[in-house]
């Protein structure tokens, strides 16, 4: 079985579909130059409504007081570090998510997985998504991909998601070649950046179960 993760969910509606499509994480995007940002408050909201899936807040960069608010308002069970944060702040950033940090780590060719050595068994997971494209103005959620198969030697303890550029008609293929456990999306399960789509949720998750 392969684990799911979709991200920058912002509705009600949306966490509801991410779990009857069998999400094992839901998670919430603090960037405000994201189509998918949502403030501490809403993030409780959502989060509250969260039965079966824990809870992860994505953040880039962030000062402890932001990590305090989050902490206070949705409790997460996971911090995402998605910006360039050191091996340092993933520690400091245990303390305020009830479970661990996952740390995202762009990848656009095999010399950037070096970076995980300085990770493993810092971070609880970490997350290889894709480059941002150039001048972009945030580093996630670009629906784009790479070569997947570049994660298939990869060799650390803890655990990982492949990410980036996925959606149901390519996750299957991309999972059997990086030798994925668990996988995260987000622009692939959307009809307009932003807004997510139920019925993409469960044709991505039925594209896995076969
Ligand atoms: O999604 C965003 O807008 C975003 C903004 C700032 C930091 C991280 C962001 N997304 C993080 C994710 O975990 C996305 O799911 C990941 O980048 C994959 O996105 P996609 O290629 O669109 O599936």
């Amino acid at each position: 079985m392969t684990d799911i993760k979709f991200c920058g969910l912002k509705t009600g509606r949306d966490v509801a579909a991410a779990e009857q499509a069998g999400a094992r994480w839901t998670g919430y995007v603090f960037f405000e130059k994201s189509p998918r940002h949502v403030s501490p408050s809403l993030a409780g909201e959502l989060a509250h409504l969260a039965k079966t899936s824990e809870t992860v807040a994505v953040t880039v960069n962030p000062d402890d007081d932001l990590l305090a608010r989050i902490r206070d308002a949705m409790h997460p069970d996971w911090i995402q570090l998605h910006g360039s944060e050191t091996p340092q702040r993933v520690v400091q950033a245990r303390a305020y998510a009830k479970r661990g940090v996952i740390k995202a780590l762009p990848v656009a060719e095999a010399a950037d997985l070096d970076a995980a050595k300085a990770f493993d068994r810092i971070a609880d997971m970490i997350l290889f998504d894709a480059k941002p494209p150039k001048g972009a103005d945030r580093p996630g959620g670009h629906g784009t991909g790479y070569d997947y198969a570049l994660l298939k030697s990869l060799q650390i303890s803890v655990p990982w998601l492949l990410s980036g550029g996925l959606d149901a008609t390519n996750v299957s293929a991309a999972v059997a070649a990086a030798g994925a456990g668990a996988v995260d999306v987000s622009s692939g399960i959307e009809s307009a950046p932003g807004v997510k789509d139920a019925a993409k949720m469960q044709a991505f998750a039925a594209a896995l179960a076969v």
